[in-house]
């Protein structure tokens, strides 16, 4: 999977936000494609040009409820002198063996059922008696009340033009013509088109599958007692939810104790269920950092570009990052830091855009916008640190929410942008233009 070396560089070097992102991106390839079914398939990248072998619609059919009949038996037709046609039978939607309508004859015709030979148009029921003499119809007398079908006379109070609320065959498409081009992404009305021409199956790139690996001796799992020291693991749940609105098969594995024998158990386990690894936590400088030390030498000697190399960023939050692959498959794998906020904003930057490349995706990043920052405060930030804070955004316009905190999760969860203070920014004051990322 992995064919660029990661570049090196001396522990205390600060990689920029597009360096790793770049470095990230050139190990991570568009999954091979396969046959899925159509509503496993949804919001995958077709890759296959898909023709049309049954034209939409098969057949003539009604656009409405009605009567079926012929153009010079309803001419000059009115309310005063209706057209009195004899009902020789229903033709329903789904009808096979279908009668014939004959002069002065007329067939009650049901939405989506075949035109019968012999009609030329249809009249709308609402256009008729319904065959009940008692003047213009509401609808139709339900079948329960007739079930051996229409007969008797209908008046018709209005002329129909030829081929009137008929549908044609093909005027929707044809056989032989382009439904759905390679590169499509399926959504919805993509899938209602391939169900409609009689597809069941697509070949696509399909959703990769992320396993989602929190580390932290002092987690513990929601609903459980929280004794001291302790705190409930949120990592593993904010990225495997982010992992699947970013179109992934997720897998949670929640908090993994700070051992790294274990942790090297539970990722080998893993393996066999990932495109990709998304591990939270232990990757800074501390004693108990048990994710750095676990992988900092999980490379396969043989294979250029294996293993992960950790490395500190100039960004805020999100310094300490781990990036690589790992196993037979030289799975890719990205350790990020710890700290909730921290964690989720890598999510967005990082581990987004690699799934959707994993998908076949074009379209990787969230969307970028320009607004004016509000609120009442400066913002200030480190110099050479690109800077995300959390921002509520609407309307063109930003107001920062709670602080820089890298463990403010009620403010997070308040948010639904990411304010972007460069580099070579001190501070930015209300009124300013800043770039803003739309969490959706
Ligand atoms: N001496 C230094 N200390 C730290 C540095 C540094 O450069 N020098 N960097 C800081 C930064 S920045 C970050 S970010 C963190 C990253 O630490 P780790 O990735 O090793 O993460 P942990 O130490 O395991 O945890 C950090 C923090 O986050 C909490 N946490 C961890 N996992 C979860 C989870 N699944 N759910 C909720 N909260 C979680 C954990 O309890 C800690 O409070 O290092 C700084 N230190
Ligand atoms: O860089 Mo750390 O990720 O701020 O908290």
């Amino acid at each position: 999977m992995s064919t660029a070396a990661p570049r090196t560089a001396g522990p205390d070097h600060l990689w920029s936000v597009d360096e790793h992102l770049d470095d990230i991106l050139a190990t991570v390839r568009p999954l091979e494609p396969i046959e899925l079914n159509l509503l496993d398939a949804q919001g995958c990248v077709l890759v296959e040009d898909i023709t049309v072998t049954v034209s939409l619609p098969p057949f003539d059919n009604s656009s409405m409820d009605g009567y079926a009949v012929r153009v010079a038996d309803v001419a000059g037709a009115s309310e005063q002198y209706p057209a009195a046609l004899e009902v020789v039978g229903d033709v329903a939607a789904g009808a096979a063996d279908l009668l014939h309508v004959g002069p002065g004859q007329a067939a009650r015709i049901m939405t989506g059922a075949p035109l019968p030979p012999g009609a030329e148009t249809v009249v709308p029921v609402e256009w008729t008696d319904g065959g009940l003499g008692e003047g213009p119809a509401a609808g139709m007398r339900a079948r329960s009340l007739a079930p051996e079908g229409a007969t008797g006379q209908v008046n018709v109070y209005r002329p129909a033009e030829a081929r009137a609320h008929v549908r044609a065959m093909g005027s929707d498409v044809r056989a032989g013509d382009r439904a759905l081009d390679a590169g499509t992404v399926l959504g919805p009305p993509q899938i209602s088109l391939l169900a409609a021409i009689g597809r069941g199956t697509v070949r696509v790139r399909p959703r990769p599958r992320v396993v989602v690996l929190s580390t932290g001796s002092e987690l513990v799992q929601p609903d459980e007692e929280l004794r001291s020291g302790q705190i409930y693991d949120s990592n593993s749940f904010a990225l495997t939810a982010a992992a699947r609105d970013a179109g992934a098969i997720a897998y949670r594995v929640g908090a993994v104790a700070d051992d790294a024998a274990t942790l090297r158990d539970t990722i080998e386990d893993q393996l066999v269920r990932a495109d990709l690894m998304v591990t939270t936590g232990g990757v800074s400088v501390g004693a108990y950092d048990v994710v750095k030390e676990a992988l900092s030498h999980a490379g396969d000697e043989d294979e250029p570009g294996s293993g992960v190399e950790f490395r500190k960023l100039a960004m805020q939050p999100g310094k300490p990052q781990g990036f690589g692959s790992i196993g037979p498959d030289h799975t890719p794998l990205l350790a990020l830091p710890g700290n909730p906020v921290s964690s989720y904003v890598s999510f967005e930057l990082f581990v987004r855009p690699a799934i959707r490349t994993l998908m076949g995706l074009t379209d990787i990043h969230r969307p970028r916008v320009r607004a004016q920052l509000t609120g009442d405060r400066e913002l200030t930030s480190p110099r050479g640190r690109r800077q995300f804070l959390r921002g509520r955004y609407a309307d063109g316009a930003v107001t920062p929410v709670g602080g820089a905190g890298s463990h403010l999760v009620a403010a997070l969860a308040q948010a639904n942008a990411l304010i972007v203070v460069p580099e070579d920014a001190r501070s930015v004051a209300p009124g300013a233009e800043v770039d803003v990322v739309l969490l959706g």
